[in-house]
């Protein structure tokens, strides 16, 4: 019989998770337990042959228990998890540190914490984790062997930088969906069809990230790859990067994003 786990939440993330794990085989249906209070959610995943329920009333026991709800529900969710003694407990919510778990179960749990991001749900996502010294080398690996089935692993040992870890691949994603979407737009401004804008826009950044991380070669010189001297690309970086633009923006948007995370774990 297999590890039993617990995925308290199927939103956005849960649903993600749950389906690398069931499709790479890391569990087995019968293993896991949805606790999902929206019924259209308990169904899609009750389609995967997932135990669901709608509250943590009926749990008996649990090896992993994990927490993927909204950062501002944690206080009210977690007390039910409390009697699941054996557990391991894994949260994804964003700014929400060990030691409020700690606080909230009562007791010197073994706790762990993940910042996934939703290419998780094609198996490409980025899941960084970090571990209390309550956790066991064995159930650290069970826990990153699960978590590889979402994407590449990255483990920290010091979680004050899980809110670095937030900005810049939690919320990562969603920068670059909209320089797809920016990108798309100036296309269509510039002339294209909508539909090609937006194909052009979409193949070139999943090219040039596929190229930057097969290559070997570091950004900065697959750039002036592209870049011919007095050529279009040239034109364009003077723009992007002169005065530093949007290193600027960037800098800015992903200091933002720490601030709010620290926030949330307030
Ligand atoms: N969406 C994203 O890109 C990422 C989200 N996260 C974190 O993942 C967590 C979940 O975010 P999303 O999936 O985007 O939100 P979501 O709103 O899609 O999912 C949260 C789910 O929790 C359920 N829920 C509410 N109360 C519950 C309870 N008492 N018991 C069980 N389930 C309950 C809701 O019905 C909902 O389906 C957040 O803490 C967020 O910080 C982390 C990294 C990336
Ligand atoms: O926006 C948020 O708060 C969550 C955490 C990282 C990505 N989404």
């Amino acid at each position: 019989m297999g590890r039993k786990v617990v995925l308290v939440g199927c939103g956005n993330m849960g649903y993600a998770m749950l389906k690398g794990w069931l499709s790479a085989g890391k569990l087995a249906a019968g293993d896991v337990t949805v606790v999902e209070p929206n019924e259209g959610l308990r169904a899609r995943a009750a389609a995967h042959g997932v135990v669901v329920t709608a509250d943590a009333g009926e749990l008996a026991a649990a090896d992993l228990v994990v927490f993927a709800v909204k950062p501002q529900v944690i206080r009210d969710v977690v007390p039910a998890y409390r009697r699941l003694e054996d557990a391991t407990y894994l949260s994804v919510a964003a700014g929400t540190g060990v030691a409020t778990f700690e606080e909230l179960l009562g007791r010197e749990a073994a706790v762990m914490r993940c910042m996934p991001n939703t290419p998780a749900a094609i198996g490409k996502g980025m899941m960084v984790v970090f571990a209390n010294r309550n956790v066991g080398a064995e159930t650290k690996a069970f826990v990153e062997g699960l978590l590889a089935a979402s994407g590449a692993v990255a483990t920290i040992d010091d979680e004050a930088l899980m809110d670095a870890v937030t900005a810049v691949s939690g919320s990562g994603p969603a920068y670059v969906f909209h320089f797809i979407e920016c990108l798309a737009a100036a296309g269509e401004k510039a002339g294209l069809p909508a539909e090609t804008a937006k194909l052009l826009a979409m193949q070139t950044v999943y090219g040039a990230a596929c190229l930057a991380k097969e290559s070997g070669e570091e950004p900065g010189t697959l750039r002036e790859q592209v870049t011919s001297p007095g050529g279009t690309t040239a034109a364009a970086l003077g723009v992007l990067m002169g005065e530093e633009r949007l290193a600027e923006l960037v800098g800015e948007a992903v200091e933002a994003a720490k601030r709010r995370s620290v926030e949330l774990g307030e």
